[in-house]
């Protein structure tokens, strides 16, 4: 049993009259990876970023995370969060290209942090950056310390990243979609790295993801989020072998497993946020949909080893 690190409790954001994030919960394990997982627009990266307390001003954040001894994160004004954003909590975005500043080298993107951060000397910053350059798997980290980041591939860039958000020993990580802007072959190296390197230093992960198998390969827990409102969420063994909403059912159904014979693409799409109905947002395209789907929203209940919402769940496989 591990010990609690992060408490999400009722978290909900407004854009304006749009309730992007609908009453989100969900805990977190000291040294525990988590998936969020869910089609695009879900309210994944929204989560992550209500989290890092950057939504300020674009957004009316509500509910409460208790984050370690931060009793809420969501009510942090903009003064507290130094020493919190960067050092205890730190983020992979997904396109480290973008990510990276094109006019410094890596060496003075990576020095700056740790001398700000850790309030190191010039030396001491240089000796740590190389040190964690090489613990990324960066060939030749030294010299690399002088190259700009167009000189490096897109992998060598989200290792750089990687580097960048673990200077700090952070107690949470968050990676957005970290390999959605690289090669296949490279993406299952930068998610092992991201693994690794967690688990060596004991610290907790959340990680946003499209990719149903990949969140069971590497993650503990799971939350599967449709339209800004959990669905389901708990261990990722027991949510993937015996799904129990019909949303993550269709999810998993969607896993391509090669020799296969057709695709059955889902129908449907996700509902607009202009247009939601007052009970669960997946009513719409749901197979096991009940009249009271589309008026009541279901509360997320324990059920069977996880917390489920829904009225008319699956039965055991
Ligand atoms: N800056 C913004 N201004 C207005 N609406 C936004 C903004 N960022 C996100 N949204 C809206 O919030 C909803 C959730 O977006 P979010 O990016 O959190 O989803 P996501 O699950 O991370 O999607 P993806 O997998 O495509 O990154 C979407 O409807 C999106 O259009």
């Amino acid at each position: 049993m591990t010990d609690t690190l992060l408490s999400v409790t009722g978290l909900t954001v407004h854009r304006g009259p749009r309730r992007i994030l609908d009453d989100v919960s969900f805990t977190l394990g000291r040294g525990e990876t988590l998936a969020l997982v869910g089609e695009s627009g879900a309210g994944k990266s929204t989560i992550a970023a209500a989290l890092m307390g950057l939504l300020a001003g674009q957004a009316k954040v509500d509910g409460a995370a208790v984050f370690d001894d931060v009793p809420d994160l969501l009510a942090l004004r903009e003064k507290a969060w130094t020493g919190l954003r960067g050092r205890r909590l730190a983020m992979i975005f997904q396109d480290a290209g973008a990510a990276l500043n094109p006019c410094y080298t890596v060496g003075s993107q990576l020095t700056s942090v740790l001398r700000r951060q850790l309030s190191l000397g010039r030396a001491d910053a240089r000796a740590k950056a190389i040190a964690l350059l090489e613990s990324v798997g960066l060939n030749d980290a030294a010299a690399r310390m002088s190259s700009y980041p167009h000189q490096l591939s897109g992998g060598m860039q989200q290792r750089v990243m990687v580097a960048i958000a673990l200077a700090c020993d952070p107690d949470l990580l968050f990676a957005d979609e970290p390999t959605s802007a690289l090669d296949v072959t490279i993406q299952a190296q930068i998610v092992q790295l991201i693994l690794d390197q967690t688990r060596q230093k004991g610290a907790s992960c959340i990680f946003v993801l499209h990719d149903l198998a990949l969140a069971s390969q590497s993650c503990d827990r799971i939350v599967v989020l449709y339209a800004g409102q959990v669905m389901e969420a708990g261990p990722s063994g027991t949510v993937l072998r015996d799904p129990r909403h019909p949303y993550t059912q269709l999810l998993k159904s969607c896993v391509i497993e090669i020799g296969t014979a057709d695709l059955d693409p889902p129908q449907g799409s996700v509902p607009g946020y202009d247009d939601l109905p007052a009970g669960c947002r997946f009513a719409s395209r749901c197979p096991r949909v009940l009249p009271r789907c589309a008026t009541q929203r279901p509360p997320l209940e324990k059920v069977a080893g996880r917390d489920l919402a829904c009225w008319n769940p699956e039965e055991a496989e």
